[in-house]
């Protein structure tokens, strides 16, 4: 005690630990001040600390794991500073409490040997999908506010989260949106597949962002793109046909033609920060909303779940997604999303830990 569990991402860590309520007094109070510390430094140290974005989900109380009653810790913090981690791990007493951490993502297979030899801990290692569909479906059972779809996504005055009870889920489509894609076809508890997958992902949106506005970070790049106008880099249908293309039912506002505006030296000349964040986040999002939507066809389902840390702060992407599914499935298919976005692979490789190393 405690446990942890860690997904290793392509840009970000996410770490869980799971602090029982009723500790044995003397050894909790040492390990709650390390916890403590641990958990002080990574949230001084994370960019969402000084941005203001701060996350609403730092813990979950009253869960129970493995027979046990207590509380689940979330702390995340860029893959990039991983030796860092490891050596606050070793400063902090980390790798005293514990000599096993479960890991997955793929940062448990490319930073195994480092745990080793910085701080001799092991990591149980488990698979990342398998993982994020066990993780999702605890959480949501212990969170009954945990499921959620936007009604109205298109009236920005109507436009509400609404709860969704995702109780009996099966069949459904799980759309992991990290720094790349990966998109699940869901069947049960234990059976699911990957059918495809993007590598326009959460990482191209930020990686071009930064390239396209001079930005610095995720939290950054979403607060240029609330204030950005993408009609003003994108080519749209009615810049190409003067109104709707009604014959084959393309709507005049649709996206024609992503940052189609900017061969245009005129228009490079007008276009703004913000508008270029918002183009590249609509083109990002949008692409990954039809990817989603042919592979529900091909799968035969109604449900796509969407997770992955790009929708973190990021309800302009959730809304187009939510939007997206609704309108070219004429309301036939659902755009599911949930509270605890980027957590679920942590949480699972930490449910299927049950002693071994
Ligand atoms: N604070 C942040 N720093 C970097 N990227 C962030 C942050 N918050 C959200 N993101 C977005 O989340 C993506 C990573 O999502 P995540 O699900 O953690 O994937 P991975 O497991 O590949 O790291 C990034 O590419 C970026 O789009
Ligand atoms: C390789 C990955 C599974 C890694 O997961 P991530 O860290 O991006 O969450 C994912 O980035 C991915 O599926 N990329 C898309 C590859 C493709 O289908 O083109």
């Amino acid at each position: 005690m405690p446990w942890f569990g860690m997904d290793i991402g392509g840009t970000l860590s996410k770490l869980v630990y799971f602090e029982p309520k009723d500790m044995m007094q003397g050894e909790s109070e040492s390990e709650i001040e390390i916890l403590k510390s641990i958990r002080k430094y990574l949230t001084k140290n994370s960019s969402y600390g000084k941005t203001g974005h701060r996350d609403t989900h730092l813990q979950m109380d009253n869960v129970v794991l493995r027979g046990i009653v207590g509380t689940l810790h979330f702390i995340r913090f860029p893959t990039s500073k991983m030796k860092n981690f490891l050596v606050l791990a070793n400063q902090k007493g980390m790798a005293k409490l514990v000599t096993t951490v479960c890991a997955t993502g793929g940062g448990a297979y490319k930073f195994e040997e480092d745990f080793k030899r910085e701080v001799n801990m092991k990591l149980a290692k488990y698979d990342e999908f398998e993982s994020l569909l066990k993780g999702l479906l605890y959480i949501d059972k212990n969170n009954p506010t945990e499921c959620y779809y936007w009604s109205n996504p298109t009236d920005g005055t109507k436009c509400s989260k609404v709860q969704y009870d995702f109780s009996s889920p099966y069949p459904f489509l799980l759309v992991n949106i990290g720094s790349g894609v990966s998109i699940l076809s869901v069947n049960s508890a234990t059976e699911c597949k990957r059918v495809s997958g993007t590598s326009l992902g959460g990482g191209t949106f930020l990686g071009l962002c930064c390239l396209l506005t001079g930005c610095n970070s995720f939290e950054e790049a979403i607060g240029l793109a609330a204030e950005g106008d993408h009609t003003h880099v994108d080519k749209l249908v009615k810049d190409i046909y003067g109104g709707d293309y009604a014959k084959f039912g393309l709507p005049g506002d649709l996206v024609a033609s992503s940052f189609g505006q900017m061969n245009s030296r005129d228009r490079r000349s007008k276009v703004s920060r913000q508008d270029l964040a918002r183009a590249t986040l609509v083109t990002i999002t949008n692409n990954i909303g039809s990817i989603a939507r042919m592979c529900a066809i091909q799968q035969k389902v109604e449900r796509v779940v969407f997770i992955g840390n790009f929708l973190r702060v990021n309800p302009i992407a959730m809304k187009l997604l939510a939007y997206a599914m609704e309108y070219w499935s004429n309301a036939s298919m659902k755009a599911l999303f949930l509270e605890h976005e980027g957590y679920f692979g942590a949480v699972g490789c930490l449910l299927q830990y049950h002693g071994e190393t």
